[in-house]
Order: structure tokens, then sequence, then C-alpha cells
């Protein structure tokens, strides 16, 4: 078999399975593996103990640009910091997912984030690495980019199994939350989600997450035999 040695991208609307799909497609690949919206969580983390105003872009910028983000490209550990300070649990919080989208919306935030992003990755001879704009503006060249999707109702219900909740207004509530997530980010100017014109587009509606997997690692091994 051939051992993988590449950039793969992972872009797709919130709870596709992006996450949980990359991190074990990298430690199938034996690659390293960069959440990137954990970068984005955690700038917003920095706004917000800052006391800025989420329309304030130019105060989230400066809160951004102060801030020491710690993260790491280990598939098998996730650990990730502000100014020294452990924030892996608090960047899932609703507090945070609420105002992550005005946050990495800005421009200048953007900048920061992508470039932090390239250097993490610079170095890994083979990486996965997961967001909104991989594929279409942190690594152009990768070697597979695949945009992952799924029905609205099926992510719904997968982030409310994963959550625990069964109760149908709570189960109404977080679909109403992941499609106001996906409007912010593919309607702002700055890096859009959207497909790369030469994206791999996973459907992953009618499968089980190891299927979704092994369809991705299978095409990975594809490109790099190619
Ligand atoms: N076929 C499947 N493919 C991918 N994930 C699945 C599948 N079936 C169930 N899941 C589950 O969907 C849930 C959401 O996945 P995950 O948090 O990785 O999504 P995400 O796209 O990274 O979301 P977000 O963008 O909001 O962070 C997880 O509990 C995952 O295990
Ligand atoms: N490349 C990226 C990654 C993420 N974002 C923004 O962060 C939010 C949180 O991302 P999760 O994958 O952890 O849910 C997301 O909703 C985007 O607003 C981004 O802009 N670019």
């Amino acid at each position: 078999m051939t051992h993988f040695s590449g950039q793969v991208t992972l872009d797709g609307p919130s709870g596709t399975g992006k996450s949980s799909v990359a991190r074990a497609v990298a430690l199938e690949l034996g690659a390293a593996y960069l959440d990137t919206g954990a970068m984005y969580r955690a700038a917003t983390v920095a706004v917000l103990d800052a006391g800025v105003d989420l329309d304030d872009a130019e105060g989230i910028t400066r809160a951004v640009t102060r801030a020491a983000i710690g993260i790491g490209t280990d598939a098998a550990t996730e650990r990730v910091t502000v100014d020294g300070a452990e924030v892996t649990e608090r960047i899932r919080s609703t507090e945070v997912t609420r105002a992550v989208s005005p946050v990495s919306a800005v421009p200048a935030v953007r900048r920061l984030l992508v470039d932090a992003q390239r250097a993490l990755v610079a170095d890994a001879t083979a990486v996965v690495v997961e967001g909104r704009d991989i594929g279409t503006v942190v690594l152009p060249d990768a070697t597979l980019k695949v945009y992952l999707t799924a029905a609205p109702e099926a992510r719904a219900e997968r982030r409310a199994a994963q959550l625990g909740v069964t109760d149908p207004a709570r189960i109404a509530a977080i679909a109403e939350d992941l499609r106001r997530r996906d409007a912010y980010d593919s309607t702002r100017a700055d890096s859009p989600l959207r497909p790369a014109t030469d994206a791999v587009t996973v459907d992953s509606t009618h499968w089980e997450r190891h299927e979704t997997i092994a369809a991705i690692v299978e095409l990975a091994r594809e490109r790099a035999e190619a």
C-alpha cells in the first residue's frame, strides 16, 4: 500500500462531520492534523475575554493580534490554549459557538490565522487540514480537496446525538443554530464557505461515520499513487 504524502483539505458546512472524520483520516494516513475551526474559536475566547463588542472589527482585530493561540498538529491529542491557559473545552461552549462567525468574518483576523495555519503545516510531509476555506484559500495546491456535505436533518440529528439531546424542540434549535452559522459563513465577503472548483464533494447523509472515513482515505491514497 502506498504511503501517503501530501495535503488533504476538508471543508464544508457545520456539523457535517469534518472534525471527527478529518482526525480519523489523519490517524489512518499517518498524517498531521489541523483543526482551523478550533483556532477561530480560540480567537473568539480572546475577544470575549477582552469584552469587545462583536460589531467592533478594530477591537476584535486588536484582541486577536495580542492573543497567543496555542494548537498542535498531532491527530491523537487535542489541546488548545490562549495566552497559556487551556481552553480546549471552553471553545466548544454555546457562548463561543454563538460568537465565532462574526469574529471569523473580520478580514484582519483571517489574515493572521491563515498565516499561522500555513506556518503550522509548512513542514509536514503529510497533513489533513479542516475548516471552511482550506481548499479555496489556505492550501490551494493541496493533493486532495474534499467538500463534505450532509442533509440538514442528518446534521442536526447527529449533533443532537453527540450532545445527548432527544427533545424535538431542542433538536429544532440545534438545526436552527447550524443553519444560522452556515448562512453567516457562506455569505461573508472574505473567503466565504464554498467548495473549491477542484474539490470532490462527499455527501455523508446515508453513510456511517466509518464509511465516510474509508471513502476519503481511499481517495487520498488514489491521489498519492497517481
Ligand atoms: N456518516 C458520518 N460522517 C461523519 N460524521 C458523522 C457521521 N455520522 C455521524 N457523525 C457524527 O456527526 C457529529 C458531528 O461531527 P463533527 O463535530 O465532526 O462535525 P463538524 O463538521 O466538525 O462540525 P462543526 O463544523 O460544527 O465543528 C459527530 O458526532 C460525528 O461522529
Ligand atoms: N477555516 C475556517 C474554520 C472555521 N471558521 C469559522 O469558525 C467557526 C467554527 O468552526 P468549527 O469547524 O469549529 O465549527 C465556523 O463557523 C466559521 O465561522 C472559518 O471561518 N474558517
